[in-house]
């Protein structure tokens, strides 16, 4: 007989388990969905599934497309990863805002260790740590945004402007600047003096890990089992040694920097830091374990500068790029501002209130370009159901944001930068869907850096415009060059190219740059 060929039963018994198994996978699977089905979405190829929805150069206008074909909630399979594509608003709201108890979680993979971001927050599943980070953050860049450090915000503004006036063609290099010193001086209280400073080298190798850590190109991600490979293995072995090149950057700024403030703070020299004043509080705690909050609170300070320095580096780049298309818009907020401010001084965030134009110029800029196009993606800690559809534990929501920005049924002409429509009667209109909502995130994972993030970003903007004239850069024979925004990157995006003309609006905005750097005690 032929079973009594071991092969042959071997290969029975095999088939036997493997049919078990699936049955038995099946009665769970309906056990748990409850008949219910997963959302609809496009057939995948085997093993692969849909990988070709989430690699493809401007992948939330492929994702539009996905949700024009199948409807606003959409399911993707990759490497049998559950996926659901989020498109519109309403799904958005209904399943990151109203069951954000269960869909807070993030997702988990070697990588996120690997490259050194494990002290990031951001990226903590939905638990007890994460609670204590982010209360941790929240205590100290809290949703009032103290007077101490708005005022270091606009110290830091002031010397962007000096810098942009003595030098214009560096426009990217002072971007980067302002953010990444004004967030190391609020949170560490070191003061950086220039882009040459070597705190400003040391943070910018931490953020090139972390654009490395978004390109989706470390092979790690999708295979686990490769960081055990050996070095010398062509293409995983250059990736590992890069993966290590970037730990240990993140370890020297975390290190680097917490000693810095601890120096000062056993030494009894002013700083008021963020850091220093939390090493102050734990000193004085009692029954507390501190080197587990002195650990938090390094995770939490390295957070906060990275999850500033990028973000707003984007966005201002895209706003001067803005400016200079639209030459109209430039001068009507120049003339809102000449009206309310007047010649004689600079703005400053108390004026908020009083320029609506100024606000919807920022919050068009936030819509035109949301940095973060997915934002940060979801994942669901319990199985959960939506209209009827089931989503298994452990999916991912890739939210639609851009998407949510470019609606023509919200925004008419929408890749047009027309601030007009935030505006009512000379005044923001509340009725206009506000892209604040939207570009900071959703539910209880939503940006804690928001108010920080809008009231310096405010400040910047409402300075610029003040003093300067931002026109098309200019081509070797004097001619406008044309730009077509463009964006590079990949989970959070920038201008692929921001150049522009900037000059002093007059000899008396000249004055006020002038006047405003010796304000500033830095540089
Ligand atoms: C243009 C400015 C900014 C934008 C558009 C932005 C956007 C975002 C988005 C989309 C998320 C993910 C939210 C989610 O998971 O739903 C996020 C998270 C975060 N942002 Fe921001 N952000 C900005 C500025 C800042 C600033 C200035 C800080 C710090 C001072 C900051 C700190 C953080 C942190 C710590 C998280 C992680 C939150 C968590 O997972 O609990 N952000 N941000």
């Amino acid at each position: 007989m032929a079973t009594d060929n071991p092969l042959t039963r071997s290969a029975i018994g095999l088939l036997c388990y493997l049919v078990i198994a699936y049955v038995v996978r099946l009665i769970r699977w309906r056990a748990r969905s409850h008949g219910r089905p997963l959302p609809p979405g496009p057939r995948g190829i085997p093993i692969l599934g849909n990988v070709v929805y989430m690699r493809q150069p401007e992948m939330w206008r492929a994702h539009q497309r996905l949700c024009k074909a199948y409807g606003d909630v959409v399911h993707l399979s990759v490497f049998g990863q559950h996926i659901v594509v989020l498109g519109s608003q309403q799904a958005i709201v209904d399943i990151l805002e109203k069951q954000s108890a269960s869909t807070s979680d993030r997702q988990q993979h070697a990588l996120i260790e690997l490259s050194g971001q494990g002290f990031n927050f951001a990226f903590f599943p939905y638990d007890h740590r994460w609670r204590r980070h982010r209360r941790v953050f929240s205590q100290h860049i809290p949703s009032t945004v103290p007077q101490e450090q708005i005022s270091i915000q606009r110290q830091y503004a002031s010397l962007f402007l000096r810098k942009l006036h003595e030098n214009p063609a560096d426009l990217r290099d002072h971007i980067r600047y302002v953010f990444s010193a004004t967030i190391v001086k609020i949170v560490y209280g070191v003061e950086v003096a220039d882009e040459h400073d070597p705190n400003i080298a040391l943070m910018a190798k931490l953020l090139a890990a972390l654009q490395g850590f978004d390109s989706g190109r470390m092979l790690v991600q999708y295979f686990p089992i490769l960081q055990h490979v050996p070095m010398w293995v062509p293409v995983v072995g250059a990736q590992l040694r890069e993966l290590a090149e970037w730990r240990a950057a993140a370890d020297e700024v975390k290190q680097v920097m917490f000693s810095k403030t601890l120096d000062d703070v056993d030494h009894g020299r002013q700083n008021t830091s963020v850091l220093a004043r939390i090493l102050q509080e734990l000193d004085e705690e009692k029954d507390v374990n501190v080197a587990e909050e002195q650990a938090i609170a390094k995770n939490a300070c390295v957070t906060a500068f990275e999850g500033s320095a990028d973000t707003t580096f984007s966005t201002i780049q895209a706003f001067f790029l803005a400016m200079s298309l639209n030459p109209d818009v430039q001068k009507k907020a120049q003339a809102e501002l000449d009206s309310v401010v007047g010649p004689q001084r600079l703005p400053d965030p108390r004026d908020k209130a009083s320029l609506p134009y100024v606000n919807a110029v920022l919050k068009e800029t936030l819509r035109w370009h949301p940095v973060a196009p997915f934002g940060i993606p979801h994942t669901t800690g319990d199985d959960i159901e939506y209209r009827g559809y089931f989503i298994p534990k452990g999916t991912t929501f890739v939210a639609n944001t851009w998407a949510c920005m470019h609606d023509p049924d919200v925004y008419a002409d929408p890749d047009r930068f027309l601030p007009d429509r935030f505006m009512r009667d000379g005044k923001l209109d509340p009725d206009v869907r506000d892209p604040n909502d939207f570009v900071f995130g959703y539910g209880r994972r939503k940006c804690p850096g928001k108010a920080f993030a809008e009231v310096q970003m405010f400040t910047i903007i409402a300075m610029v415009l003040h003093v300067f004239d931002i026109t098309p850069p200019l081509d070797e024979s004097g001619q406008p060059i044309v730009i077509t925004p463009r964006v590079t990157g990949s989970f959070v995006v920038y201008p692929e190219d921001c150049r522009c003309t900037i000059k002093p609006r007059s000899a008396q905005a000249e004055a006020l740059i002038v006047g405003a750097a010796g304000e500033s005690s830095t540089g």
